[in-house]
């Protein structure tokens, strides 16, 4: 603990050397032996992201809180500069894309161990992550759900196919063999995924040293309601762009990060890195919010009700408050019209009306039967989920895991774990036993059921909305 300490002082004042402050003044850096304390400190935060950025003083919303020159950054560029041998290299394999560039130039860092100019950044790389992408089977079927397991299965198949055609990169720059493996990859595509910050010249982005410590905040209510208003693909672009509190300055010629809101001294300084609903954060960040104004929830529709209209099947779900969006609500509107009478009424359910008491019923009537049955179809209940989230809690240890676990009505998931990890006498396991694998695994498997769980308690809270509207509707 106390070398981690050290090795962090000397990570400070490497980042110091290198320009990288948070002070409002712009020589302050060259005096001093840290790139924080007049902003910033680093802290932990234990329930929102771990390791963190504190406020050391009151910041007013707008200031300038950050700045990390050019030189500072890790691009693809900046490494590639540094190393004939690995510019040349990159250049015979120009069919990569710049993100699996950008994974084989920080594997090449971190080969070079020492040596390396970024190694005092990466040592404080984390050494593992929760993205989809490093979801084992296990955990991918603890989501439940159709589509979140798919979206799963897509990232790891996206990742080893990408770790494939990087394969002759890797050979041509003779990569140790432990630096070749698809774990290795995963791990330096997870760190590009969920800590890269946008810049203009490169679409992989790049590695801010303390810039990507900030944890996440997510958009406020400026940009919710987003989808009810047409926009376009440009502006989509724009909104889900990571790190958006900041921005490369050309003419600072360096990375500028600004407070988003008022913060008092001791509070955590977020960024918001962009919309995202609780499986994208998932997939691109290994996390998930409670509170989550952006989730979003999809529902299986008929076919008939995809062709009612021309909404895209994307805008067809369910809000993470248990509101229809507006789309879906068009969509189950016309399709619950007899077809010789769409046209007529189309123009109202396009803004948002409703056609008619009897047709408001049967719509508010199917989406909670449907709710009602994909709850039912569910392998596990909203309690036992709950039950298993508590067991799974970190803190706990194995046999206390088990205790809590037996609550449950049924204990068919925790014995398939005990099975995928080679437990067969769980009673007599403990803590120390436990494998990194297997622990690793209980962190992924507690994230898919903190997923499953949120998705479940928003169809609830759809079945309530549509009981209240046909309550009011039916008096
Ligand atoms: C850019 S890094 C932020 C710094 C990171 N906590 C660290 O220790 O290096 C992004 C990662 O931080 C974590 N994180 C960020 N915001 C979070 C939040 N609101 N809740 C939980 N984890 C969060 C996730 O692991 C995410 O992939």
């Amino acid at each position: 603990m106390e070398q981690e300490q050290e090795t962090f002082e000397c990570f400070l004042t490497w980042t110091s050397q290198l320009g990288i402050s948070d002070s409002t003044t712009t020589n302050q850096s060259q005096h001093s032996h840290s790139s924080l304390g007049h902003s910033l400190c680093v802290s932990i935060f234990p329930n929102s992201g771990g390791r963190g950025l504190g406020a050391v003083r009151d910041l007013r919303r707008g200031e300038l809180i950050l700045r990390v020159p050019k030189s500072a950054l890790m691009t693809t560029d900046s490494v590639i500069m540094d190393d004939k041998k690995l510019c040349l290299a990159v250049n015979r394999h120009s069919s990569l894309s710049s993100v699996q560039i950008l994974t084989v130039c920080l594997l090449y860092e971190v080969g070079k161990g020492k040596t390396s100019r970024w190694h005092p950044y990466l040592v404080h790389l984390p050494q593992s992550y929760d993205l989809l992408a490093m979801f084992g089977e296990f955990e991918k079927q603890a989501l439940q759900m159709d589509e979140a397991m798919w979206v799963t299965e897509k990232a790891i198949q996206k990742a080893k196919s990408e770790w494939k055609e990087a394969h002759a990169l890797m050979e041509d720059l003779m990569f140790k063999p432990q630096l070749s493996t698809f774990k290795a990859w995963v791990w330096a595509a997870s760190t590009i995924s969920s800590r890269t910050l946008h810049i203009p010249w490169d679409e992989a982005g790049c590695l801010c040293p303390i810039g990507d410590l900030f944890n996440y905040d997510a958009p406020g209510d400026d940009l919710s309601g987003i989808e009810d208003i047409v926009i376009d693909e440009e502006q989509m672009d724009f909104h889900s762009q990571r790190l958006t509190d900041g921005g490369f300055d050309e003419d600072a010629n360096a990375y500028c990060l600004y407070a988003r809101a008022n913060y008092k001294k001791g509070d955590q300084v977020l960024l918001c890195y962009g919309t995202y609903t609780n499986l994208e954060l998932l997939e691109h960040y290994g996390f998930l919010l409670q509170e989550n104004s952006n989730d979003k929830i999809f529902i299986p529709l008929e076919p008939a009700m995809y062709t009612s209209t021309s909404w895209s099947k994307e805008s067809l779900y369910i809000h993470h408050n248990g509101k229809p969006s507006f789309a879906l609500l068009a969509a189950l509107r016309l399709w619950a019209t007899p077809h010789n009478k769409r046209r007529s009424v189309g123009h109202l359910a396009y803004s948002g009306s409703q056609l008619s008491t009897a047709n408001e019923i049967i719509v508010m009537k199917w989406l909670l039967k449907t709710c009602d049955a994909v709850l039912k179809n569910l392998p596990t209940s909203i309690e036992d989920d709950t039950i298993l989230v508590n067991a799974l809690d970190s803190n706990q240890n194995f046999l206390t895991f088990m205790e809590i676990a037996k609550l449950m009505s049924s204990m068919d998931e925790v014995y398939n774990f005990l099975e995928a990890h080679n437990i067969s006498d769980p009673l007599s396991f403990s803590d120390v036993l436990l494998s990194k694998r297997a622990r690793r695994s209980m962190e992924r498997w507690k994230l898919a059921v903190l997923w499953r769980l949120r998705y479940k308690k928003v169809l609830v809270d759809c079945i309530s909305y549509c009981n209240g509207i046909l309550d009011s509707l039916m008096r």
